[in-house]
């Protein structure tokens, strides 16, 4: 069974995987750069992904801890009239204030890491390799980077990503832009990255970019190591058995 290391304090508490056995990889990219497109391919090789956009919205829903907390450090008026969060009146209200968004923080993030790590438990027994962790904001909240083995950029060119976000979201030029200046440029999370998947191009080329890296990933040196040691020890106890069973049919007989 794993051994999880939790590091943190009240606030935060932070999880690793003993090295060589299991490893995740943080996926992330910007603005319709590509990141659901990349992941579609890696679902369909079967890989095992968690999305932290849809744990952070599983995680303030009603029936929910956090939600109580947030609607008493909040107020009533960031609710929608069926009684879920208003993300976007919370996301404007946090945008303003860093102290608000720091209090935000501090009662989501620890559930989110908690969801996280019972879904990277759950591929953990199931024996899957390596667990892509889909994180739009990897880089600049910088906290989950350092649990990563692996860093995935989905890069795309500044045109296609503007022609695609306007199309996508029905922006006029000026909004896309807007969006996008709002975010670390994509050429500086380049230099972040371990590896980058260039979707500037067609599905094609994405697709076989994304089967590459699922190959390298599959094959790392850990994972040859660990087979290495795994076929090693194979090795050495059928040699000791049959040795051991040899020598007792002779003093049998
Ligand atoms: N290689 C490609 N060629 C043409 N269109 C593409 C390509 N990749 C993605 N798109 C289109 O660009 C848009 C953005 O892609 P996608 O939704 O995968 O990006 P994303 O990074 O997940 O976006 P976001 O984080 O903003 O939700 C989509 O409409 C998608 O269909």
């Amino acid at each position: 069974m794993a051994i999880v290391h939790i590091y943190g304090n009240q606030n935060t508490e932070y999880y690793r995987f003993p090295q060589g056995r299991m490893f995740l990889v943080g996926l992330t990219g910007g603005i319709a750069s590509g990141k659901s497109t990349v992941v579609t391919v890696f679902q369909e090789l079967g890989c095992a992904v968690i999305d932290a956009d849809v744990i952070a919205r599983q995680v303030v829903q009603p029936n929910e801890p956090a939600y109580q907390l947030i609607v008493q450090k909040f107020g009533n008026e960031i609710l929608l009239e069926n009684d879920e969060i208003n993300r976007e009146k919370l996301g404007s209200i946090i945008f303003s204030s860093s102290e608000k968004r720091q209090l935000l923080n501090s009662i989501i993030h620890p559930r989110i890491q908690k969801a996280m790590l019972k879904q990277i438990m759950k591929y953990f027994v199931l024996g899957y390799r390596y667990v892509i962790l889909d994180i739009p904001l990897l880089f600049e909240t910088n906290k989950l980077k350092r649990f990563m083995k692996h860093t995935v950029l989905v890069y795309c060119d500044p045109q296609s990503q503007l022609s695609r976000l306007m199309r996508r979201n029905g922006l006029s030029k000026a909004e896309a832009e807007a969006r996008i200046l709002s975010q670390l440029p994509l050429d500086e999370k380049r230099r972040l990255a371990d590896h980058v998947i260039d979707n500037s191009g067609d599905w094609e080329s994405t697709r076989l970019q994304v089967l590459k890296l699922h190959a390298k990933l599959e094959e790392s040196l850990d994972f040859l190591l660990l087979r290495l040691a795994a076929v090693t020890t194979l090795t050495v106890v059928g040699g000791l058995l049959c040795f051991f069973l040899r020598q007792s049919l002779r003093s049998f007989f």
